[in-house]
Parts: structure tokens; C-alpha cells; sequence
């Protein structure tokens, strides 16, 4: 008799409100055990829809129950095989037996439309699967539970490996917002500290880590400095201006409260040094173009030769000649402002920080130097690239910092736009070679602002940078403000699992040039264990790369490589499970690891076999790093190939 079935059965007959009040309290959905539950064990599940935006999250709540069950039970779940999770992405209804829905009534459920749906769950037990021993099971599998469903339903090689950043604004703030993010997959919540106030931000914060310690979540916390730039203060409307052809207009940094008409206000005092008569002042990289005609003192005088819109805080850029007069690096990288949100950062445990108009690797270091002594957790600095001055710089910025942003809109007003596909490749190529997780910025989806489908170049322009093996893409005003955020995140999410498949499948990994980036023996016996570990699971078709991780090395070293099978990275340190949240196909778990490594695979494979996320036959690849501590004097270092008993 399998023994979840019994245990259900005994449990059931003990006193019958006790599963059905536990099912309760996982929260949203009413439940209700069916009378006979002779094996296999079924009971019904009735969820509100308009909780939920898509089929594709609905399954993944209910899956995320029954995740629990099990591990509350010691036993596998076996999914009804009428539930096709795969027939929701592309918005076919699911309407086999067992799950019944309406897609049109579901596409007004975002209206709170009450539609009520029912589907019948399957509980069973694969029988090689169960521990009879499970006393013997130590610790916990911190496995988080979006990633855990992801599993159950695509299995390991359809885990998604490029990992997802959502800007949260005004438009998904809420803790309902914010879980429905996580649940469609935001690995990195970024929090532009340009916006809002220090309450707002710290609210988001909090509200993102109790989703994380109540929920099971594991989305980590970007914060994005201001930095300095030069740009408009205020133009005295709310949202913009038009300049016309010829008009005279009067640029400043006198500060006066409210509008002037024909005047645009300079955030920095210096904007006018070096600039002569004849220069052009272009806004946002060419909403609109002046040509200066005088110098009155500080200000200047200029004609709007290219009209266009003035938006709000617009970023001005000066050119002689078609050429950038470089202005930015008159300012500091970090403004007084940007330490003090540093400190506001820290003290909230965040675990990035991004940092604006990085111009050279000091500023980098220096940050990073900061960071460590006010910090006892490890906190990432990731150098935003924005500006020419810093694609100069590109390599050493890169080695120095812990990864970076391509913040393609700030680039997009320093060079050609025409430029930015091939930057964006080159900085990606680098930051792979070097071995930084690389974050992919800005216009995605930027039609998704406003219109519920994404245009077709927007999605190859996803597509290009999932090809281009970015760790991370990133939703700005798609999330932050508009109103399809939850869709624009659904589109990341598919469009980076369809290339990743069609990458396979076509064979399309470009290898890694063998750069040796250690400069240490045991760095490099390290790096060359995880180049061979990532070749060996290629070649021999594993199902899974396991890697026993305290800093995280020894995963980025294997996510380098892009291989084929997922990476599992089991960990004891939440800031490295934290951080591993942004690098490529790893899945970052948090357990607790002995000095006894033997101890510490067997002991995470039961783990994992016990939640019925492995089975018999399955082949992982394990990888081990643990550096030596007071009581073993030895590296750890090994790697070995093992088929699930
Ligand atoms: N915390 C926030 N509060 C209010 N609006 C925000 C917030 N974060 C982002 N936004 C809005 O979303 C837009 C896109 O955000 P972001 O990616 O930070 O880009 P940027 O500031 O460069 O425009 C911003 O222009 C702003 O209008
Ligand atoms: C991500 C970017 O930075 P910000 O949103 O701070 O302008 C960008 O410029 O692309």
C-alpha cells in the first residue's frame, strides 16, 4: 500500500477535518477532501479565478499545495496526466476531463470577474521513490516554490536558464502584485532609487522578503542608484512639452518654483562649461534637438532645430561636430544622495546594488570595498554600463565589479542607436568570458507599457539576447508602470524558454573560449573541473549538474559554460543563494552542508527524492567545492557522475 495513501486514509479517519483545515491554510484556495478516499487518494481543489491571471498560475498555486503535501507526507504526487499545463501558455484552453475553463470568461478575470473552476488533483506514490526511513532525512530542502513547480511540471531540461528582472513601481506594489511576479518567474525585484520615496522602497523591500520567508519565495532585491547625469530638473508639466521647429528656448540652472514658458531647467550647475555657440543639446538621444546660439553667462540660448517631446527629467547630451562631448564625468559616480539610498540598501539587506554611470573600474572597487566593511552579508555591486567613457573602460570595469547592467537606454544617448545591437553582444561576450553575470536593460517590451502584446521585433530583440546567453533579462516600465506588467513577464518567460529550447535542439552553444581566468592553482583546477563537468554532462546527456557551493564560485564557473542540464547549486549561505539568483541556469538551493561532503550528497539527494523532484534512473552530475575549515584540512574538489538508486 503506498504509503501516502495510508497515511492520507489514517489521517482522514483520525479526525477528517485535519486535512481539510491544512489544505486551508495553504492559503487562497477552498478545499474540500472528496468522502471516499480509497487509493488513489483524490480530492478536489476550487480556486477563485480571479486570483489568478493565467491557467499556467493557477496550476502552479495548486502545484505549490501540493509541493507541501508531500513534504508534509513523505511521499511523491503523481499530476492526473489529463492536466496539461503546457496547453495554457499559449492561451489554449485546457479543457480536458478534470480541469474545465472558459478562456474568455478567464481573459476578464484581471476585472475580478468571479468564475469559479475545478480540478481534480491525483495523489499517489511512484514506489521506488519513498524513504522508508525518512527519521534519517536531516535538514531542510530549501527549495523555492516556483522553481519546484517549474520542475514537477517540465522536468529538469525544461527548467528556464535565463533569469528575469522586474522593475516594481506603482503598478505592482501590492503584495498581490508582487507574488504574482514572483510566481511568473521574477528572479531579481529592482528598485529604481530615482523614483519614490524611501518609505515606498522600503515597504516594497519588506513586503518582497515576507513573500520570500512566508511563501517559499526566493526573489532577490536590486536597488539602482540615481547617479549623476545631466538632465532636465522640471519643465513645469506633468508629463511633456512640445518644442517646435525654430523655437527660442532658454536653458538654466536658476531654480524657480513652478513652469516658465520656453525654459528648461539643468540639474547640474556646470552643464555650460566647454559648451560652445554651434553645439547641439539633444534630449533623451533624439526626442528633440537645440542648437546653442548664445551664451548668456551660465545658460544658454539655443533653437530647436529637430522638434519633438520634452519629457520629465528628460537626459540632455551635447555634441560638436556629430561627436559626444563627454559631460557626465564631470560628476561624481555617486552622489551624496545615491550613499545615503547605499546606506538605506544595506540596512534593509538588499542583495544589489546597481550602480549608474560607472565610468571607471575605481569607482567600482570603491563601492564594493564599502559595501564589505558596512555589510555582514555579501551584497553584489553590478556596474551599470551607460555611457561611452565606460564601453573605454569595458574590461576592467567588468573584472572589477560582481556584474553588470547594460542600461541600453542611457547607452542609447551616448552612441548610434544602430550601434547598440553589436555593444550589447560585445559586453555580453566579455562578461561571459570573465565570468559576470550580465543583465540585459531597457525597451524589451516596451510597447508592453501601453498594449497588452508585445510587437514582433520586440520579441527577436528578446530573442536575441537569450542567444546571446544574457544571465538576466529586465522589465522596466513594463513592470513598473504599465498595466500588462504580468503579461510582459509572461512573454520574457516563454520567449527565453522557446530559444533556449530551439538552442538545444539546433546545437547552437557557442563554446567558450578557453580564457583561464584563475591565477591560483586551486582557482584553476577549479575552473578546469567545471569546464569539464558542464562537457561531460553535454556529452553524456545528464539529467542535472548538482554543485555543493559555500560562495558560489564553483556554480558561476559551470553556469560559464552554458550547459544543457539545469545547475543545482546547494548551499548553506542565503547571501550566495541569494546572489545565484541572477546567473544562468542555476537554481540556487539553501541546506545545510557538513564538512562531511559524502554525507552532504547522499543526505540532498534524499532530500530531493523524497519531495519526488528526482526518481530512479535520473543521472546527476555532482560537483563539489567545499574549501577546507578548521576541522578538515583538505579541498574538496571533486567530480563524479551518479545514477538515482
Ligand atoms: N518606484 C517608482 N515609482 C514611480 N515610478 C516609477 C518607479 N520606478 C519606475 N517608475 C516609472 O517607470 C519608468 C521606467 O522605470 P526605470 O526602468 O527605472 O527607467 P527610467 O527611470 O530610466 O525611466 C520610469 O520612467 C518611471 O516613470
Ligand atoms: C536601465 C537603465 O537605467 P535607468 O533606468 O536608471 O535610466 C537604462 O538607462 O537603460
Amino acid at each position: 500500500m503506498p504509503q501516502i495513501a495510508a497515511d492520507l486514509n489514517a489521517m482522514l479517519e483520525q479526525n477528517p477535518k485535519t486535512l481539510a483545515n491544512y489544505i486551508q491554510n495553504l492559503g487562497g484556495f477552498s478545499k474540500r477532501p472528496l468522502p471516499k478516499y480509497q487509493e488513489p487518494f483524490i480530492f478536489s481543489i476550487t480556486a477563485n479565478l480571479w486570483d489568478f491571471t493565467s491557467p499556467i498560475r493557477f496550476f502552479s498555486k495548486i502545484m505549490a499545495v501540493v509541493g507541501d503535501l508531500a513534504l508534509k507526507f513523505g511521499g511523491m504526487i503523481k499530476k492526473d496526466a489529463a492536466i496539461n499545463l503546457r496547453k495554457g501558455v499559449f492561451g489554449v484552453p485546457v479543457s480536458r476531463h478534470g480541469v474545465f475553463f472558459n478562456p474568455r470568461k478567464f481573459r476578464t478575470s484581471e476585472s475580478r470577474i468571479r468564475v469559479q473552476i475545478q480540478s481534480v488533483m491525483q495523489v499517489g506514490v511512484e514506489s521506488a521513490v519513498v524513504s522508508d526511513d525518512s527519521n534519517s532525512l536531516k535538514g531542510v530542502l530549501g527549495f523555492d516554490v516556483v522553481s519546484e513547480v517549474e520542475l514537477r511540471e517540465k522536468g529538469f531540461l525544461g527548467l528556464r536558464k535565463t533569469k528575469l528582472v522586474c522593475t516594481v513601481g506603482p503598478a505592482c506594489c501590492s503584495i498581490d502584485d508582487l507574488e504574482k511576479l514572483a510566481l511568473g518567474g521574477m528572479n531579481v525585484a529592482r528598485l529604481n532609487m530615482c523614483h519614490n520615496t524611501r518609505e515606498w522602497h522600503q515597504d516594497v523591500i519588506r513586503k518582497i522578503k515576507k513573500l520570500n520567508e512566508e511563501k517559499g519565495y526566493c526573489v532577490s532585491v536590486m536597488i539602482d542608484t540615481e547617479g549623476s547625469q545631466i538632465h532636465v530638473v522640471d519643465h513645469g508639466a506633468p508629463s511633456s512639452v512640445k518644442a517646435e521647429d525654430g523655437s527660442i528656448w532658454f536653458f538654466t540652472t536658476e531654480k524657480f518654483e513652478g513652469s516658465r514658458p520656453f525654459t528648461v531647467q539643468a540639474n547640474y550647475e556646470g552643464f555650460s562649461e566647454g559648451i560652445n555657440v554651434g553645439d547641439e543639446i539633444v534630449f533623451d538621444g533624439g526626442m528633440a534637438t537645440f542648437e546653442v546660439v548664445e551664451k548668456v553667462g551660465n545658460d544658454l540660448r539655443c533653437k530647436c532645430t529637430d522638434p519633438g517631446l520634452l519629457l520629465p527629467r528628460a537626459k540632455l547630451s551635447f555634441w560638436r561636430d556629430g561627436k559626444l562631448v563627454t559631460k557626465n564625468y564631470e560628476l561624481p559616480t555617486l552622489s551624496s544622495k545615491d550613499w545615503s539610498d547605499i546606506e538605506f540598501g544595506i540596512s534593509e539587506g538588499v542583495d544589489f546594488i546597481a550602480m549608474s554611470f560607472v565610468n571607471d573600474a575605481d569607482a567600482v572597487t570603491y563601492l564594493k570595498n564599502y559595501v564589505s566593511t558596512k555589510s555582514s552579508k555579501s551584497i553584489k555591486v553590478l556596474a551599470k554600463i551607460e555611457s561611452l567613457e565606460a564601453l573605454h573602460k569595458l574590461e576592467e570595469i567588468v573584472e572589477a565589479s560582481d556584474g553588470i547592467m547594460i542600461a541600453r537606454g542611457d547607452l542609447g544617448v551616448e552612441i548610434p542607436l544602430e550601434q547598440i545591437p553589436t555593444v550589447q553582444e560585445k559586453i555580453t561576450y566579455v562578461c561571459r568570458q570573465l565570468n559576470k553575470p550580465v543583465v540585459v536593460a531597457s525597451q524589451l517590451l516596451e510597447s508592453m507599457v501601453e498594449y497588452p502584446t508585445p510587437t514582433r521585433a520586440e520579441v527577436a530583440d528578446v530573442s536575441e539576447a537569450v542567444r546571446q546567453y544574457a544571465d538576466a533579462l529586465m522589465l522596466s516600465g513594463e513592470s513598473a508602470i504599465g498595466p500588462f506588467g504580468q503579461k510582459a513577464l509572461a512573454v520574457l518567460n516563454m520567449t527565453s524558454s522557446r530559444m533556449e529550447l530551439w538552442g538545444r535542439e539546433e546545437n547552437r552553444q557557442n563554446v567558450l573560449s578557453q580564457h583561464i581566468l584563475g591565477s591560483s592553482l586551486p582557482d584553476q583546477i577549479a575552473e578546469q573541473i567545471c569546464n569539464c563537468a558542464a562537457g561531460m554532462a553535454n556529452n553524456l546527456g545528464l539529467d542535472a549538474i548538482f554543485v555543493y557551493t559555500r560562495h558560489g564560485q564553483m556554480a558561476s564557473l559551470i553556469s560559464r559554460n552554458r550547459p544543457n542540464p539545469p545547475i543545482f547549486a546547494f548551499t548553506n549561505n542565503s547571501s550566495t543563494r541569494m546572489a545565484l539568483n541572477l546567473q544562468w541556469g542555476v537554481t540556487p538551493l539553501l541546506v545545510d552542508l557538513s564538512d562531511d561532503m559524502e554525507a552532504n550528497i547522499s543526505n540532498s539527494i534524499d532530500l530531493i527524492k523524497t519531495k519526488g523532484l528526482i526518481k530512479t534512473g535520473d543521472t546527476v552530475l555532482v560537483v563539489s567545492d567545499i574549501i577546507p575549515t578548521s576541522t578538515t584540512q583538505t579541498v574538496f574538489q571533486s567530480i563524479m557522475v551518479k545514477t538515482i538508486a
